[in-house]
């Protein structure tokens, strides 16, 4: 189909770079036209896989934002500690593998190319890659579920700087399927988790009424979840961050045959302690729970699709050792990772980029969904880095 320009002009100065999109033409928000990608590119975090890599890494990830060097060196222990090597890419590997598998047992011509943000096999390497195969029509899956600057729009922007950076903006398009979190396929984890974790509790003892359900997700200044999501939805101060975690938290336990508590809380804060971010942590929310007649709680770590630092060090290290040391049995649930419903359901969200699928046939479980295919200027824009032109958008 043809492409058009689409740049992305944000709510302060519009800069004269532009990045063609295949979407862009079709539609302002949901792309109800076929389009005919060359390929998957899917778009990861990137992490370091041994000791020497992880001060480099955390530079890349904190580029042009500040952070002090003493909370890179806390950042740094986390790593450390295992032996320098974030288990992130070997995730993303698998998760090619598992694509590609899927892909070709349904028949679907379409090569997938990895690249992450952060570190090597990086962003840069896998376009030039694609476009040397002839591929310049792509479709990005973003291991991220969620509107927010840093699991959506963050991507964008890498998209749009890699664009220019390799010259190839000109030739190459990168849409991007859209935000899932309230996707069967990635929902589908959490439900049988907290289901799995649930039965363990009860069949040892535990009554319903002394478990609590704790959804942790990534905590990110207020700011920026405000700013979440595209300007004329207005769904309150946490935005549409807030609002899709609550929501798909919501799905999972009305999906439970018992009925149990449950809150959401947030984790892995950093920046100084004068910038407001979302709250309130885990551990607080742990610390408070013996006082409520809580014994067992059931951690599901519903911000983030595999089992990388954040959930390994934040929840599986952090937050285990406060439920423990307050006395309390924990259960962390499964990161969706490579289950089969998981993958299935990122390939049926390229295809219904593939094949136009009208909204309304397209799976949602949440009644904030399905999210746009395109996102509008200023969408999850972050006002602490300033504008920055982004990929896989439209025009208002
Ligand atoms: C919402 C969100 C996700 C979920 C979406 C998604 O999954 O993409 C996520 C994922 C991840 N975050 C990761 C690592 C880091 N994130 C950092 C910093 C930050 N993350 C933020 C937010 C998020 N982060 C924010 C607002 C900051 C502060 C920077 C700022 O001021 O805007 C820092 C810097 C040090 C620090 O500040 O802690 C590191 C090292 C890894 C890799 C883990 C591994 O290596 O296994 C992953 C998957
Ligand atoms: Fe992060």
């Amino acid at each position: 189909m043809t492409s058009t320009t689409t740049p992305d002009t944000g709510t302060t100065s519009a800069p004269t770079v532009m990045f063609a999109s295949a979407a862009a033409a079709a539609g302002p928000e949901h792309v109800e036209v076929p389009t005919a990608y060359d390929a998957i590119l899917l778009a990861g975090f990137g992490g370091p896989e041994g000791q020497d890599d992880v001060i480099p890494f955390l530079r890349n990830v904190t580029r042009g934002r500040g952070i002090p060097d003493e909370r890179l060196e806390e950042v740094a222990h986390h790593y450390r500690h295992f032996g320098g090597v974030s288990p992130i890419n070997q995730h993303n590997r698998e998760l090619k593998a598992a694509l590609e598998a899927e892909l070709a047992a349904r028949g679907i011509a379409l090569p997938v190319y990895w690249g992450n943000r952060n570190w090597a096999p990086y962003l840069e390497e896998a376009v030039a890659e694609a476009e040397a195969a002839g591929d310049t029509t792509l479709v990005a899956i973003a291991t991220s579920a969620y509107s927010s600057f840093s699991s959506c729009r963050q991507y964008r922007e890498d998209f749009a700087r890699v664009l220019t950076e390799t010259g190839l903006g000109g030739r190459v398009t990168i849409d991007k399927v859209r935000p899932f979190f309230d996707h069967p396929g990635f929902v589908h984890t959490f439900i049988t988790g907290v289901r799995d974790a649930v039965a363990t509790l009860t069949a040892d003892g535990v009554a319903p009424g002394a478990i609590r359900v704790l959804f942790s997700t990534h905590s990110v200044p207020t700011a920026d979840a405000t700013r979440s999501g595209p300007a004329h939805l207005d769904l309150g101060e946490g935005g549409a961050y807030e609002a899709q975690h609550l929501a798909v938290a919501e799905v999972v336990m009305a999906a439970q045959e018992t009925e149990i508590a449950w809150n959401l809380v947030y984790q892995s804060r950093s920046g100084p302690p004068s910038q407001p971010w979302l709250e309130p942590d885990i551990n607080d929310v742990i610390e408070q729970l013996p006082s409520q007649g809580v014994e067992a709680v059931v951690i599901v770590p519903l911000g983030f699709v595999s089992d990388h630092m954040e959930v390994m060090w934040d929840l599986d290290e952090e937050a285990t050792e406060t439920a423990a040391e307050h006395g309390l049995r924990s259960i962390r649930t499964p990161t969706p990772g490579v289950d089969p419903a998981y993958v299935t359901g990122l390939v049926d969200l390229v295809l219904e980029r593939v094949n136009g699928t009208p909204k309304a046939e397209r799976p949602a479980m949440t009644n904030l969904g399905p999210w746009f295919d395109v996102c509008r200027p200023g969408c999850c824009e972050n006002v602490r880095a300033g504008f920055k032109p982004a990929a896989s958008g439209v025009l208002p």
